[in-house]
């Protein structure tokens, strides 16, 4: 006689990338989107999308543009079954993002982990991402990729410039993973949701502590003109 009291065992997550892609690229000021900018011979976005296609662990990746989106069809043609196309970007990165996983909540189940990445950080391994899943993929807070920082911090927030101590200070990257129902949740109740700048921000005005995990300076989020060379190096170097 099974005991009523114990829960039937929850199946094991299963990993889902969502992958925001309908920004302008403003501060990069280039002639069309920078997620579609060549580095080492392909579209950024191609190889941010190549990362999730080369991990095992990451079931099906859906990647979010703006409704007139009209370089991506060329872009997943040869991903195969594993990349779904979401025409529902918004006007802000967190938009896009609700509107995302909205539109994969018939696929995804509400314990399964998304994996949200910026599609302007096209130098994601499938390591660090099953670095990330290995260290917080059962978390139920969640978790995601940061940098400890290693420069003397300044503000000048004041009108004046001060010092702020650097200890304990983390910069976020991406992926940023979370139980799927958590991350919509987080996003829903948000006071402001357009003015957070990361997913784990919604998370913590919860209450909750994401698990920050060592990244790597190749994730860097290609913004501005002078990080495409960064960028290019590591991806050119992978392929020696
Ligand atoms: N409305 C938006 C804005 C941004 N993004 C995505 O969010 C990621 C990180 O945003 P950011 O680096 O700021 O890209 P942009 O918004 O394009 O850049 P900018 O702020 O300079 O315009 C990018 O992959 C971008 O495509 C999105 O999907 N929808
Ligand atoms: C999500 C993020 O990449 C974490 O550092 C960053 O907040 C995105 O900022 P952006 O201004 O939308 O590029």
């Amino acid at each position: 006689m099974t005991d009523p009291t114990q829960s039937a065992p929850r199946a094991a997550p299963r990993y889902f990338a969502l992958i925001p892609a309908a920004g302008v690229g403003a501060r990069m000021g280039a002639a069309g989107p920078k997620q579609y900018l060549p580095l080492a011979g392909r579209p950024m976005l191609r190889h941010t999308l190549q990362a999730f296609l080369d991990s095992p662990l990451v079931v099906h990746t859906y990647v979010v543009v703006s409704v007139d989106d009209g370089y991506i069809d060329a872009v997943v043609a040869d991903c195969g079954a594993r990349a779904t196309v979401l025409r529902c970007g918004g006007a802000t990165r967190m938009e896009s993002i609700r509107n995302g996983l909205r539109a994969m909540q018939g696929a995804v189940a509400p314990h399964d982990r998304v994996l949200v990445h910026d599609a302007a950080r096209p130098g994601l391994t499938a390591a660090l991402i099953e670095r990330l899943v290995a260290a917080a993929g059962h978390d139920p807070a969640g978790g995601l990729l940061a940098l400890r920082v290693v420069d003397t911090v300044k503000s000048t927030r004041a009108g004046r410039v001060e010092t702020t101590p650097r200890d304990g200070l983390w910069l976020a990257q991406t992926p940023q993973m979370f139980p799927a129902e958590l991350l919509l949740r987080a996003l829903e109740a948000a006071p402001d949701p357009d003015a957070i700048t990361d997913d784990a921000s919604a998370v913590e005005m919860l209450g909750l502590s994401p698990r920050l995990v060592e990244g790597h300076p190749r994730n860097l989020k290609v913004t501005l003109p002078a990080d495409i060379a960064i960028a290019e190096m590591y991806l050119t170097l992978d392929k020696t």
